[in-house]
């Protein structure tokens, strides 16, 4: 087809779609297009008909432009180059607007001057929808997001040979800065020949955004995070810059996604604190090094609950060595405790209240599921005392029998009851005299005692079992429960009184699976069990490491020990791999494999492998990384006869 009857029948369906718009159903790509369409006849009279030459501006002009974000196009410079490189071999040019649309800097092939300048892709080109109609530079300034406009999206006949695609870089207030636009004078017809294009704009649009956004702020501290650990230092993705106080200055357009509240009309609350956008204090953002070579910790975001990994970057002006951060960051160093978590969020909260109370004689509630370390906890805060040297006393309410549970908290005089010692005894309290009483499970007590346990709370006193005569007690009470303890005082079965007198404070403990650290509580686990064994030393090979991150630990911490002991005893070599793991924690990996849908007419993972492996059971039992009896196991599960026994491969129903 000649080019100009392409130019007519192009005219012809735009004129067309202004007559119909309003009966034509639109992909949501070709929605966009069909706005700016619709903007170019009905907003901006544009004529369909009459194709415009490419407009550049006057040398004065350009002048203008480029002189009202002459700072942006300084930091922009070197990612501007490094794109052209990647991109000029494939016939592409790359210009970047203002955000009028006009090019204030632009990069192309000299050899294809002519040419490139007859369509408008040169420095000076007015690419506004308002001139040019439909393009990618002008269609993202009106629409404030990245796009390809392809050959016939083009609004202008003149440009239907063109692909162009623009990506928009915001300052960071939110305000569009400028346009990074790559754009081809010739292109293959499909559309999607263009997605990589769009993905590598969109990302040099972030990236040069991010440098401008650290430039803007070299003077203040930047927090910048991201959702993995790795990439934070390289190439973190949120960004804020904070005063002294933690209240954020700035975010460029990733942070500011995370400033966005739900409910909340697109609003972001003006100059809010990292303290209430991530759950932490002060403190906790002060006390990350700039200079030291573990310098992430890990923080939750408070609206969604992710956990997100956080550096500080330094200013490049130095702050005043009085400054907020050398005060706050002095955070008290208390082996005992510190010794239970690296960098958890949650971990960090409950060890930092843990450590300003632990000489302070309020009740604590730990709080946690089953086996996350709240004896350990307790025991840890009461070493940590001014307690310390003397009892430590941890009873377990739901582990003594109710008849004896009287008799053994507040023990009784001789003579008591039938069965009691001649001498009487001491109960559990006064053993706890001058130490710390740890009661665990504390929502399994029964009703009665809970008003005899009060009474001890509030007076200081017990009264043994077949005693008028008191006797004074002075201990510390923890308490811990994974029971709801507010359900159970609705229900009636707990004393609401009891509840807040043994509630100085809430200490809560994470469940494993939710740990940011918890390659450490592994390595950390696995130490202790060496040394309280005195075993030699263990390692843990990478594929066994990722198997126990992967699983999700229904025990926490004790199932974890437990797995690590039986991983331990049957390595060999010192070194513990995949396949020393109980199965239980593969199981995870593989419940797709092993509970392959009944229903499903696809053949399931497990047989696609053994199909694979020409049925060879012991490459199969590699490639999981389980045992071969494991894969027969899992093979009778399903239902699958080796082939060996067929004559071909088959799935029993
Ligand atoms: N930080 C830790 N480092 C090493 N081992 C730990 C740690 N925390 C807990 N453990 C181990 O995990 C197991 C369970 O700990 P603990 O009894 O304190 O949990 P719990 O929350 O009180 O459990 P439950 O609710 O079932 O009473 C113990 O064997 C303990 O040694």
């Amino acid at each position: 087809m000649t080019t100009q009857l392409a130019q007519q029948r192009h005219i012809d369906a735009i004129l067309s779609y202004a007559d119909n718009s309003s009966s034509v159903n639109l992909s949501p790509g070709d929605e966009l297009i069909g706005r700016s369409w619709k903007r170019c006849i009905d907003e901006y009279g544009l004529d369909p008909s009459q194709p415009r030459r490419a407009r550049i501006v006057t040398q004065q002009t350009l002048r203008e432009h480029q002189d009202s974000v002459d700072e942006f196009l300084n930091v922009a410079r070197s990612g501007v180059e490094q794109l052209y490189s990647n991109i000029a071999k494939l016939g592409y040019v790359l210009l970047l607007t203002d955000h009028r649309g006009i090019t204030v800097q632009y990069l192309g092939d000299r050899r294809h001057d002519q040419r490139l300048r007859k369509a408008g892709l040169y420095l000076g080109a007015d690419w506004s929808e308002q001139y040019a109609g439909t393009c990618a530079v002008g269609t993202c300034i009106q629409e404030q997001q990245a796009l390809t406009c392809h050959r016939v999206d083009h609004f202008d006949a003149t440009h239907i040979n063109l692909t162009c695609t623009s990506a928009p870089i915001l300052d960071p207030m939110g305000n569009l800065l400028a346009v990074l636009d790559i754009s081809a004078l010739d292109s293959p017809n499909a559309r999607n020949s263009q997605t990589f294009a769009l993905h590598l704009t969109q990302l040099y649009a972030r990236m040069i955004e991010d440098a401008y956004f650290l430039r803007r702020y070299r003077k203040q501290v930047i927090f910048r995070c991201d959702a993995s650990r790795e990439f934070v230092q390289v190439n973190g993705q949120y960004l804020f810059a904070i005063d002294e106080e933690g209240r954020v200055e700035a975010a460029n357009t990733a942070g500011r996604s995370l400033m966005l509240s739900p409910g909340s009309d697109n609003g972001i609350e003006p100059r809010p604190d990292l303290t209430s956008l991530f759950e932490c204090e002060l403190r906790d953002i002060w006390s990350i090094p700039y200079d030291h070579d573990d310098q992430i910790k890990a923080f939750r975001h408070s609206t969604s609950g992710r956990t997100f990994f956080a550096a500080l970057i330094q200013p490049r002006v130095r702050l005043p060595a009085t400054s907020t951060k050398a005060a706050l960051a002095a955070e008290e160093h208390v082996p005992q405790l510190d010794a239970l978590a690296a960098d958890d969020p949650v971990m960090r909260r409950t060890l930092g209240l843990a450590k300003r109370l632990r000489n302070k004689d309020v009740g604590l509630l730990i709080l946690g599921e089953t086996g996350t370390g709240k004896e350990v906890l307790a025991r840890a805060i009461h070493a940590a005392s001014h307690r310390s040297r003397r009892a430590f006393v941890a009873v377990n309410c739901a582990a003594i029998p109710e008849s004896l549970i009287e008799s053994e908290l507040f023990g009784y005089v001789s003579g008591a009851f039938t069965g009691a010692r001649t001498r009487g005894m001491r109960g559990l309290i006064q053993q706890a005299d001058g130490g710390t009483l740890f009661l665990d499970e504390i929502g399994d007590m029964p009703f009665q005692l809970q008003t005899r346990l009060l009474r001890v709370l509030a007076e200081g006193e017990i009264l043994p079992v077949g005693s008028d005569s008191p006797v004074k007690v002075n201990c510390r009470v923890m308490a811990a429960t994974h029971q709801d303890l507010g359900q159970l005082i609705e229900q009636g079965s707990f004393r609401a009184d009891l509840y807040y007198r043994l509630n100085g404070a809430t200490l809560r403990l994470p469940s494993l699976s939710q740990r940011a650290d918890r390659q450490h509580v592994i390595k950390q686990v696995l130490a202790n069990r060496i040394e309280q064994d005195g075993l030699p030393a263990v390692r843990i090979r990478a594929d066994a490491m990722s198997a126990l991150l992967a699983y999700s630990w229904p025990g926490n911490i004790r199932q974890l020990d437990n797995a690590l002991a039986f991983a331990e005893a049957t390595c060999d070599n010192g070194e513990i791999t995949v396949n020393d793991l109980p199965e239980e924690c593969l199981c995870e990996q593989v419940l797709s494999v092993v509970e392959a849908d009944d229903d499903s007419d696809d053949a399931s993972p497990l047989l696609e492998a053994l199909m694979e492996h020409q049925w060879n059971v012991s490459e199969v039992a590699r490639f999981y990384g389980v045992s071969r009896p494991t894969i027969y196991r899992w093979m009778q599960h399903q239902g699958i006869q080796h082939a060996r026994f067929l004559g071909k491969p088959k799935k029993e129903r």
